[in-house]
């Protein structure tokens, strides 16, 4: 007898992710269990989606179980297992992240109390529709009945583009790096921390040996490359983003590697005194579906300085959120 199949929600499903996004999730990018899409769209792309769902059919995915579409998120959330959030406007050119928060905050009110009342019990929860952390939380805080370490958002993108500014400048290759990690918020304040990351089993800032390019190279790099890629695209990181949440979803459900650990941004236990409640970006280890903040790292007063710079800022964010009343 075959597997039951996942239910994976996708959200914004006609948008520019979710044309790239889904096509991994279909061709088995999260393992051999079969999954069922169930994508939502507000009414308007609801014509659109008919087309990608046209393509998915014709692709003929063997691990494709079936698909399910619609607009309305208690009926397409019915039972999901994971649920893949991504509905929400793009910044353009100019803007920062948080801009978005009062156009794209009462999404995140919405889905998360249909999640809350229509989710399967093992619901996995993963943000990327911008400003992810803030949004994170904002589903998480209308969803009281799940448990708050099922809602992350999504940092990994960072996180694989720091891999990757990384082996370029020490000639590596990327599988010759562990142990990256992003902390904050999925922002311009972000840090990517190279003094716990490894090349080739070297302390990454020793390999570097180069402080100057880890500061005014390295970390404006990737905290900003998302902007780098509005300016050269015209509109913002897709098949990235894509490959990102893919990345994650897959690790947080199968688990991360035994030597290495992975970005995520969970809700804050106090750990690196990240205050309590945000949702903020942390190495952890993932292990059948559950996830860990890793301990014990020694906070330098640089690598202190940038954390709390991005901490200040999921509090701002999640200030305004109450001032808008959606938490
Ligand atoms: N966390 C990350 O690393 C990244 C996040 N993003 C964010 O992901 C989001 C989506 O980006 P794109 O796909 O490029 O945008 P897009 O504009 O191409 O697609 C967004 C889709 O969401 C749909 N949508 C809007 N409201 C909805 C609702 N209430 N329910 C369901 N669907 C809804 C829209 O109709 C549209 O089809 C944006 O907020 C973007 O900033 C983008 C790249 C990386
Ligand atoms: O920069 C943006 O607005 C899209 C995004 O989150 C990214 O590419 O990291």
């Amino acid at each position: 007898m075959s597997p039951t199949p996942l239910k994976v929600a996708v959200t914004g499903a006609a948008g520019q992710i979710g044309y790239s996004l889904l096509f991994r999730l279909a061709s088995g990018a999260l393992g051999d269990r079969p999954i069922e899409l169930r994508l939502l769209e507000i009414e308007p792309a609801l014509k659109t989606l008919e087309g990608v769902v046209m393509e998915l059919d014709d692709c003929a995915f063997p691990g494709l179980a079936g698909i399910e579409i619609g607009h309305e998120a208690e009926k397409v959330f019915e039972g999901v297992n994971l649920a893949l959030l991504v509905g929400a406007r793009p910044r353009g050119p100019g803007m920062e992240r948080g801009d978005l928060l009062e156009a794209n905050g009462a999404i995140f009110t919405a889905q998360g109390k249909a999640l809350n009342a229509v989710a399967a019990d093992d619901v996995r929860i993963g943000v990327t529709g911008n400003p992810a952390n803030t949004n994170a939380l904002i589903a998480m805080t209308n969803a009281p009945d799940i448990d708050p370490s099922r809602f992350s958002a999504l940092t990994r993108l960072d996180h694989n583009r720091a891999i990757s500014q990384l082996a370029a400048k020490t000639g590596a290759s990327v599988t010759e790096i562990k142990k990256m990690t992003i902390w904050g918020n999925h922002s311009a304040t972000q840090y990517p921390d190279l003094f716990h990351a490894e090349v080739r089993g070297q302390n990454a800032a020793e390999a570097v040996g180069d402080q100057d390019w880890l500061e005014n190279t390295f970390i404006p790099t990737v905290a900003k490359r998302g902007a780098a890629i509005i300016d050269a695209r015209g509109s913002s990181s897709a098949a990235s983003a894509a490959s990102a949440t893919v990345d994650a979803a897959r690790d947080w459900l199968h688990g991360s590697a035994q030597d290495d650990w992975v970005s995520m941004a969970v809700v804050s236990d106090g750990s690196y005194g990240v205050p309590e409640g945000l949702i903020s970006s942390f190495p952890v280890t993932t292990k059948d579906g559950d996830w860990k903040i890793v301990q014990g790292l020694e906070i330098d007063d640089f690598s202190r300085g940038r954390i709390d710079a991005s901490t200040a800022e999921l509090a701002e964010e999640r200030d305004a959120v109450k001032g808008l009343g959606l938490i």
